[in-house]
C-alpha cells in the first residue's frame, strides 16, 4: 500500500521483508548485529564465515544458539548455513538438513573473500556433496568469483560464471542455487537465462553505488567490498533486474561489518555495513529508479518463494522522514562505520 501527498509518496507499507544474505559475526559483536538485523527483518540467512568457520551441523547450531541468546527483537528467525570445505561429506549434509534449522550450504572458493581460506579449492571436490544437497533439497549459496591471481579483480565474477557455475548448473538440474551479491550485467544475464532453479541476491550498495563512488576524488574504504563495485553500466543492469519483477532476483544485504580501524588501513578489509538501514537504502534505490511499487516483491515475496517457505504474514511501514546517519555505531568493543555515515537517508521504518 502506497500513500501520497501531492506527488511525493510519503508512506509505503509492505509485507515484512527477509534478508537472504547477512553477516552477524560472533562474540561481543552479536548484541549489535542481532539488534540491527531483527529490527524489522522476519528472517535472515546467516553467513557461516566465522573464525573458525561453521563447517558442521553442531557448530552451526551452536552459532544459532548464540544468536538467539543475543536477544533478537520480535519473532526473528535465523536460517543457518553450512560452510563447505573440500572435506564436507554427504552425511553431514543429511544431518544438517534433518535439523530443520540449516537450510543451505555455502560455496566459498578458497581465498575469494573474507574468512574463505578453508573454502573449496575445486568444485569437483564437492560433487558428491552437491549431489546429496540436490537429493535432500538443501540450497547451494555461491560466492561467485574465481581466485586466480592472474584474473583482473573486475572480471572475477564473469570468469566464475563462464568457467565454473555454468557446469554446476548443467550437472545439477534439481539443485536450487543462489548466486549471491551479484555485481555485473553478465551475472544478471546468466541468471535470467538459467533454469528456474537458479536465482540471485542483490545488495543495496551495489544498487546505489559504482566504482567511482569508491575511487574517484579519493579512495573510500567503506565502499570496498567483494565482489568489488563495478562500472556504472553494471550498476544500471542490477537496478533493471531488481525492479524487473523477475522473481529470480531478491534482497540479500550482504551487510558485513568490520571494525573501523580494520577498514581505514593500508590493507583494508572487504565488507560494507548496511544493516542499520537495510530496507531504507533499498527504498532509496528503488525510488531513484521510479519503482517503489516493485520493492515489496523484491524484498518480501521472491526470496521466500524461491526458498520454498511461507511469506511473512505481517507488514512494516516506511515513512518519508529524512534522518542523518551517525558517523559510526558501536560494534562489540569498537566501532563500525556504516554506509551513508553522516549523510541523509530519506526513509525511516516506523
Ligand atoms: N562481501 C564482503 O566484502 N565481505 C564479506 C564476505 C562476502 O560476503 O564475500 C565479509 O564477511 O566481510
Ligand atoms: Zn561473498
Ligand atoms: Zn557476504
Amino acid at each position: 500500500m502506497i500513500s501520497k501527498t501531492k506527488d511525493a509518496i510519503t508512506t509505503l507499507t509492505i509485507t515484512r521483508p527477509d534478508d537472504w544474505h547477512v553477516h552477524l559475526r560472533d562474540g561481543d559483536q552479536l548484541k549489535d548485529t542481532v539488534r540491527d538485523i531483527s529490527r524489522y527483518m522476519g528472517r535472515a540467512i546467516i553467513m557461516p564465515n566465522l573464525v573458525p568457520p561453521a563447517t558442521c551441523t553442531d557448530t552451526a547450531l551452536e552459532y544459532r544458539a548464540r544468536i538467539m541468546a543475543a536477544g533478537p527483537q520480535g519473532d526473528f528467525e535465523p536460517l543457518m548455513v553450512l560452510y563447505l570445505t573440500d572435506k564436507t561429506t554427504p552425511e553431514e549434509i543429511k544431518k544438517a538438513k534433518e535439523t530443520g534449522k540449516i537450510v543451505a550450504a555455502k560455496l566459498y572458493p578458497a581465498g575469494a573473500t573474507t574468512n574463505s581460506d578453508s573454502g573449496v579449492t575445486s568444485v569437483k571436490n564437492i560433487y558428491s556433496v552437491l549431489k546429496a544437497m540436490q537429493e535432500v533439497g538443501m540450497l547451494l549459496l555461491v560466492h561467485g568469483e574465481v581466485t586466480d591471481s592472474s584474473i583482473d579483480i573486475f572480471d572475477r565474477e564473469k570468469v566464475f560464471l563462464d568457467t565454473i557455475l555454468g557446469d554446476v548448473v548443467n550437472d545439477f538440474p534439481e539443485l536450487k542455487i543462489v548466486l549471491e551479491h551479484i555485481t555485473t550485467k553478465d551475472a544478471v544475464e546468466f541468471v535470467v537465462n538459467a533454469p528456474d532453479n537458479v536465482a540471485a541476491t542483490i545488495t543495496a550498495h551495489h544498487l546505489l553505488y559504482n566504482r567511482n563512488h569508491m575511487l574517484a576524488g579519493g579512495i573510500r574504504p567503506h565502499y570496498y567490498c567483494l565482489p568489488i563495485l563495478k562500472r556504472n553500466t553494471h550498476q544500471q543492469a542490477l537496478m533493471a533486474a531488481a525492479i524487473s519483477g523477475n522473481k529470480k532476483f531478491f534482497l540479500g544485504t550482504d551487510s558485513a561489518p568490520h571494525y573501523k580501524d580494520k577498514k581505514e588501513a593500508a590493507c583494508g578489509c572487504a565488507g560494507a555495513y548496511t544493516a542499520h538501514a537495510a530496507i531504507e537504502l533499498y527504498a532509496e534505490a528503488f525510488e531513484e529508479a521510479g519503482a517503489l511499487d516493485k520493492l515489496e516483491g523484491f524484498a518480501s515475496h521472491f526470496g521466500p518463494d524461491f526458498y520454498g517457505v511461507m511469506r511473512n504474514q505481517d507488514t512494516i511501514t516506511l515513512q518519508r522522514n529524512p534522518w542523518r546517519v551517525p558517523a559510526s555505531y558501536s560494534l562489540g568493543d569498537s566501532q563500525v562505520v556504516p554506509i551513508k555515515a553522516e549523510d541523509m537517508i530519506e526513509w525511516e521504518v516506523s
